[in-house]
């Protein structure tokens, strides 16, 4: 009998495999962190061989947890850390270089010059991205332009590139299958979003061979079937999607005009916008939004870069906490930041400002700074950060947002959540499940495998944990928010006259 979905979730600091039951319960969660490798300020890479090791890993000890036989899952549910880009031999499955990371600034001289030679406009109307380092496209260039024999290897059609859905796709089925879903080819900045194809225009371009590409499906269809020799069985495969339209699903957001905010690695505000591509004028991404088969959905999107990131900052580099949930007791040991605002730009800045150039800053010391005021200001800079995409939201879709859903690692943190409500001056809805990326990739599964009916049949899932509602006064507010921008005037102003060469 099908007792569970697997979702596999590969996030950009550990791999995680949560089985779910039909009533969208975690009967089983294992999670590994992976090594971050840092070659040079703003670089970020990881091993492929790790991602796919850690996550092979977790899924077997997931099962072994609760004694599932590979006859009881109904099926696998793939998300991911978008855009990070792997680039592997079609003969021999090997890497030719480390995973790209999405974070990663190191292509951003060549988006300057795109962008000086005009082409930025096409890439906007194509892909509904603002062109920037942090996509695919010019990561593949890097790969190509730089790593010995790769050019050669792609233009005899033995290289491949995969974001890490279709990296791990490629393993569970040992090379049979090679493909990538809508969502996550709606980040490479080599997708037109409209036509739902590969751009030809932007890839000779970038001169990225067509013939690196995978097939692109929708997020919910059976892509294959576990390769008997990975996982003791045949198990389809039959949902992918990135994870922030992954978890746009998971929390039901199947209409427009409806919201999630994910507080993971970094930060990442989706609405629906439904079956329209909604240009943004403020600095948002239109991207593809995860659906059943048979359907597509869009959705607006704010992406900032470093958010629980900064909080992994704090324990690990300045070793000022011994963990994450911590943050939280000094936080609340003060009544306030005492004038301090950090701004964490470590790799740029995302929405809406989409500076590289950008880095973390600090602001409004004093004599009396203390290491709490410290903790508490670098947890405000994820709801300030999530504030200004809200704003710039609203503005791009017309919308005035009721509330917004929340979910990811750093959501479970109730003096930020606090925060969050005051600053946006709304109410925060947090669900009782907030790994709802992991469930969005397994409602994708199963609703392609039979193992739910519907869209409807998973909304009954939902159940809110706790809300938390606005008391900050407006004139409190609006001083905050004023600090705020003009913390983050000092750090794109630090970064103004700043070259490539100087970074
Ligand atoms: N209680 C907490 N307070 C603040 N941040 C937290 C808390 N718990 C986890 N985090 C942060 O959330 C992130 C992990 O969330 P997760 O959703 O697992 O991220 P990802 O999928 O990007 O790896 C880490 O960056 C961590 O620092
Ligand atoms: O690893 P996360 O959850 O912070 O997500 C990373 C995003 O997909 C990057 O676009």
């Amino acid at each position: 009998m099908k007792k569970y979905v697997m979702a596999l979730d590969q996030g950009t600091t550990s791999s995680r495999c949560i089985l779910f039951d039909k009533a969208g319960h975690m009967k089983s969660v294992v999670q590994r962190e992976f090594t971050q490798i840092y070659p040079k300020p703003g670089w970020v890479e990881h091993d492929p061989l790790e991602i796919w090791s850690s996550q092979l890993s977790v899924a077997v000890e997931a099962m072994g947890k609760i004694g599932a036989a590979i006859d009881e899952i109904a099926a696998i549910g793939i998300t991911n850390q978008r855009e990070t880009t792997i680039c592997f031999s079609r003969k021999t499955g090997k890497p030719v270089y480390n995973a790209i990371v999405w974070q990663c600034r190191r292509t951003a001289d060549t988006i300057e010059k795109l962008k000086e030679e005009g082409f930025d406009k096409v890439i906007r109307e194509k892909t509904g991205l603002v062109p920037d380092a942090y996509f695919s496209g010019t990561k593949i260039k890097w790969i190509l332009d730089n790593v010995e024999g790769a050019r050669e290897m792609a233009q005899a059609g033995d290289l491949l590139f995969g974001t890490v859905d279709t990296w791990l796709i490629w393993n569970l089925t040992k090379g049979k299958v090679f493909v990538t879903d809508y969502t996550n080819a709606s980040r490479t900045m080599l997708f037109d979003i409209h036509k739902r194809d590969w751009d030809d225009e932007i890839l000779n371009k970038l001169e990225i061979p067509r013939s690196m590409l995978p097939q692109v499906k929708p997020s919910s269809c059976i892509y294959g079937y576990t390769d008997e020799s990975v996982i003791g069985g045949e198990i389809p495969i039959a949902g992918a999607a990135g994870d922030q339209q992954a978890a746009l699903f998971g929390q039901c957001c199947f209409d427009a005009g409806e919201a999630k905010n994910t507080y993971g690695t970094g930060c990442f505000l989706l609405m629906n916008t439904g079956d329209k591509a909604v240009a943004s004028d403020n600095g948002l991404l239109t991207t593809i939004a995860a659906s059943t088969e048979g359907e597509i959905r869009y959705a607006l999107e704010g992406s900032v870069f470093v958010a629980g990131a900064a909080i992994q900052w704090l324990r690990d580099e300045l070793r000022m906490i011994k963990s994450a949930p911590q943050s939280q007791e000094y936080a609340m040991e003060v009544e306030d930041t005492n004038g301090v605002y950090v701004v964490p730009a470590f790799t740029g800045l995302g929405a809406p400002y989409w500076n590289p150039y950008a880095r973390g800053t600090i602001v409004g010391l004093s004599r009396g700074a203390k290491k709490e005021h410290f903790i508490r200001a670098t947890l405000e800079s994820l709801a300030y950060q999530t504030q200004d995409v809200l704003e710039a939201m609203e503005k791009d879709s017309g919308i005035k947002l009721k509330n917004l859903r929340v979910d990811g690692g750093a959501s479970a943190n109730d003096f930020l959540m606090q925060f969050q409500a005051d600053i946006m001056n709304k109410e925060v809805l947090r669900p009782e499940c907030i790994e709802t990326t992991a469930l969005g990739a397994a409602y994708l599964a199963g609703i392609a495998t039979g193992f739910w009916k519907d869209k409807e049949d998973i909304r009954k899932n939902w159940f809110l944990e706790k809300t938390f509602l606005p008391f900050m006064s407006q004139e409190e507010r609006k001083k905050k928010l004023k600090g705020w921008k003009r913390a983050v005037n000092c750090a794109i102003a630090y970064a103004s006259d700043c070259t490539e060469e100087e970074e």
